[in-house]
Parts: structure tokens; C-alpha cells; sequence
């Protein structure tokens, strides 16, 4: 996250932090997002090579032993359809993982809100992205979750030729588009909007201006959940 400021620890319960195994380590790569106690939403771009992940829930410092994490495996990886690694402009980023273990919900650890089927936000609808990405263009990884006001910018705008054009989908959410943003390490992570005054997860952190996190004009792009919950459905069951 470029801008905005480290988050109260454990303010944002659903997020988690998708981890892989090299040598006798695991490191963070990406967010997600807790969406039922033995599943988590994250961006396809996350999971789509051969490694050994785990899932952290109720993190804040990565790199502190705090006393509320629960750290899981993953027993399953689900990667949508559609999804096509040479094509991150064609959508459809979103993949769940099915955990071996149901976590168990606390104050530090509790379910994402999905949105309806099919909700689209008005333009400037208040969002927060979170994530634990690089904190500048080129920078190094938070140690502490940030979040960044990251107001929503509707499909108009962001398809605009001067913004994204024809790379932004309508199954996709822009947000922000100043100097704030996500930035690599954010990837899959909620976008966390406010509707009558409750948070819900509108988007999956999916990708960033190759020319910077934070370039004006280039909002980050999310896989837009409403789009996928049946999706989403149809798996979980
Ligand atoms: C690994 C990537 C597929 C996703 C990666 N995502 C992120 O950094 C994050 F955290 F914002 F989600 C990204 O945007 N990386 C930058 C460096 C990038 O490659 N951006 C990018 C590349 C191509 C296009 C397109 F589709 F327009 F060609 C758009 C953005």
C-alpha cells in the first residue's frame, strides 16, 4: 500500500496473509480475504505456481509473534475458468482456497461480507484497500497492515482512453487513481467499502500501472466480487 497509514492491529479481521514455503521459510505474497472459516478469496495471479502455501489469519506485524494468529495449510486451490496468466487484462483473477483447518472466529478473526450479485458502486463510493504490499514504487514489503482511502471510480472513468482504456472490464472495480494505491504484495487483498455504514469486500487486489503503484490516472484494479458470487457458490457449495 502506497499512502495511508498502518491499520489498528486487527481492524480489518477478515484479511490474511497468503505465505509460500522456499527452503525452511514461508513468505508473504499476497492477501486475501476470509470468507468462510474454511475459505479464503484471493487473486488467481496469487496461486498460479506449484508452491507450498499457508494462510495466516489475525496478523498484523508479519514478522512478530503477537498472540492471535492462526496459521493454516491449504488443502485445495480453486483458480477460476478464465482465468489466463498471459492476460491479466482479460479478468477473472479470482481464486479460492480451501483451508485443512476451520478457523476459529474471534475479535482478531471473523468472516468477510460479501456483497449482492451483481452490485455495482456509484463513482467516489468511500473504500479502504489493505494489505501488507510494498509501501513505495520499488519499495520493500509493510511489516505492520496499512491501509489507504481509496475511493471507488466507476467503469466510465477508468475505461476512459487517459486512464486504463480497454485493459478495465466491467468484472472489474477501479480505486483511487492518485497517491494512494496498492502496490505489489497487496495482490489479492480486499478492497473494503462502505455501504449504509457497514464495510464489505467489493474487490480482490489484482493489478497496478507497470510504470508505478501509485501513477496518476492508473487506479488500481480489482476483480469485481459481485461479479463472481455464484461463482464463488458453486464451489463452496
Ligand atoms: C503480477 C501482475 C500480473 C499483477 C501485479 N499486481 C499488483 O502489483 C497488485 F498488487 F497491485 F495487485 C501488477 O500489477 N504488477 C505490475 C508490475 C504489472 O504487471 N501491471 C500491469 C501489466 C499489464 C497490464 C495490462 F493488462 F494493461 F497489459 C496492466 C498492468
Amino acid at each position: 500500500v502506497v499512502g495511508g497509514e498502518v491499520a489498528q492491529p486487527n481492524s480489518w479481521p477478515w484479511q490474511i496473509s497468503l505465505q509460500y514455503l522456499s527452503g525452511s521459510s514461508y513468505y508473504h505474497t499476497c492477501g486475501g480475504s476470509l470468507i468462510r472459516r474454511g475459505w479464503v478469496m484471493t487473486a488467481a495471479h496469487c496461486v498460479d505456481s506449484q508452491r507450498t502455501w499457508r494462510v495466516v489469519l489475525g496478523d498484523h506485524n508479519l514478522n512478530s509473534n503477537e498472540g492471535k494468529e492462526q496459521i493454516m495449510t491449504v488443502s485445495k486451490v480453486y483458480i477460476h475458468n478464465g482465468w489466463n496468466s498471459n492476460n491479466i487484462a482479460g479478468g477473472n483473477d479470482i481464486a479460492l482456497l480451501r483451508l485443512s483447518t476451520e478457523a476459529s472466529l474471534n475479535s482478531a478473526v471473523q468472516l468477510a461480507a460479501l456483497p449482492p450479485s451483481g452490485q455495482i458502486l456509484p463513482n467516489n463510493n468511500p473504500c479502504y484497500i489493505t494489505g501488507w504490499g510494498r509501501t513505495q514504487t520499488g519499495g520493500s514489503l509493510s511489516n505492520s497492515l496499512k491501509q489507504a482511502w481509496l475511493p471507488s471510480v466507476d467503469h466510465q472513468t477508468c475505461s476512459s482512453s487517459s486512464w486504463w482504456g480497454s485493459s478495465v472490464k466491467t468484472t472489474m472495480v477501479c480505486a483511487g487513481g492518485g497517491a494512494n494505491s496498492g502496490c505489489q504484495g497487496d495482490s489479492g487483498g480486499p478492497l473494503n467499502c462502505q455501504v449504509n455504514s457497514q464495510y464489505y469486500v467489493h474487490g480482490v487486489t489484482s493489478f497496478v500501472s507497470s510504470s508505478g503503484c501509485n501513477a496518476t490516472r492508473k487506479p488500481t484494479v480489482f476483480t469485481r466480487v459481485s461479479a463472481y458470487i455464484s461463482w464463488m457458490n458453486g464451489i463452496i457449495g
